[in-house]
């Protein structure tokens, strides 16, 4: 348990998803329509929120399916403009939890940031009888104001997770988000953040200057996928295609068919960035020599953004 900061504003940046999303019926939990209010509106349903020192402002309004590089890189910018400004405690961003976790590791590599950013989300629309999204809300607001929160986090369900750790687990339940190995931060319990782990320790950010690059100039970066039966017939088909990247989500330890391997080597000779993941749901991927280069304990999608950086970088 810690003290608030001394800078006590927080921003809330919305970007839409099923927390700004409303049904036509308070039972119906998935025939609705994403992004539908906007983020000032959403925090009228949150009575203890009226006597906080806060900002909003609508950078997006999406479902976070059809998130996109162009949001990716205003985003990036107006956090990295409020952070700068020493009377913002921490940022808050409502997000739909599809690509949540996507969105929460790219700013954590471009920006990593000191000050909290919390990302949240819901699993119900706005109108939904047992609406997630403003306690959701709340919470993430309480966390970007603890002076003990850093770097980009993601606040659901009462759990505080870090952006590396954190991936959607469920496809419908309320309690969707899990860390990887059961690594959550902190758990908030009626306002109070209660922490039980420190994120380690957090590389540099890649900086803002990385996505100044024209967007139809950002590197063309793909996931493929080991099964039985892969063979090469995908990868072919993306190298006809053109693709600066491509990550491999990988049975068990990142490995791969022989045919699936070929394609994907053959694709490293002709220049393009390889990386090796894994399809399972935790454990890291191990380096060897003779392999294709991996990508540790990233997910699939994370290990994409690794990816898309380094060679914007490059
Ligand atoms: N629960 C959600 O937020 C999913 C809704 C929507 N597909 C989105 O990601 O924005």
């Amino acid at each position: 348990m810690s003290a608030p900061n001394s800078a006590d504003l927080v921003v809330i940046l919305g970007t839409g998803g099923t927390i700004a999303g409303t049904a036509e019926e308070a039972t119906d939990n998935v025939g609705y329509r994403a992004a539908q209010l906007g983020v000032a509106q959403l925090l009228q349903a949150i009575p203890p929120l009226g006597a906080r020192r806060l900002e909003t402002e609508q950078v997006a309004q999406l479902d976070s399916k059809d998130m996109d590089f162009a949001t990716w890189r205003q985003l990036a910018g107006r956090v990295a403009a409020h952070l700068a400004r020493p009377e913002v405690a921490g940022i808050v961003i409502t997000h739909g939890t599809d690509t949540l976790e996507e969105t929460a590791y790219f700013l954590q590599r471009v920006l990593a940031p000191t000050k909290p950013v919390v990302l949240t989300a819901a699993m119900r629309p706005a109108t939904a009888l047992q609406t997630d999204g403003p306690q959701n809300l709340l919470d993430a607001v309480n966390v970007a104001s603890d002076a003990a929160a850093s770097g980009v986090l993601v606040v659901f369900a009462g759990v505080v997770h870090s952006a590396e750790q954190v991936r959607k687990v469920h496809s419908y339940r309320v309690d969707a988000f899990a860390s990887v190995d059961g690594a959550r931060l902190a758990v908030v319990e009626e306002g109070m953040i209660r922490w039980l782990a420190a994120p380690g320790s957090r590389p540099a950010g890649m900086g803002l200057t990385l996505l100044d690059r024209p967007l139809g100039q950002w590197p063309r970066v793909h996931i493929v996928m080991n099964y039985v039966g892969a063979d090469a017939a995908v990868v072919d088909a993306l190298l006809s295609q053109g693709v600066d990247g491509l990550v491999l989500a990988g049975t068990g330890n990142g490995s791969l068919s022989q045919g699936l391997e070929s394609a994907l080597r053959a694709a490293q000779s002709q220049g393009v960035a390889v990386l090796r993941s894994t399809r399972c749901d935790a454990g890291p991927v191990t380096e060897s020599a003779e392999a294709l280069p991996s990508a540790g304990a990233l997910s699939p999608v994370k290990a994409r953004v690794e990816l898309l950086l380094k060679l914007l970088a490059a």
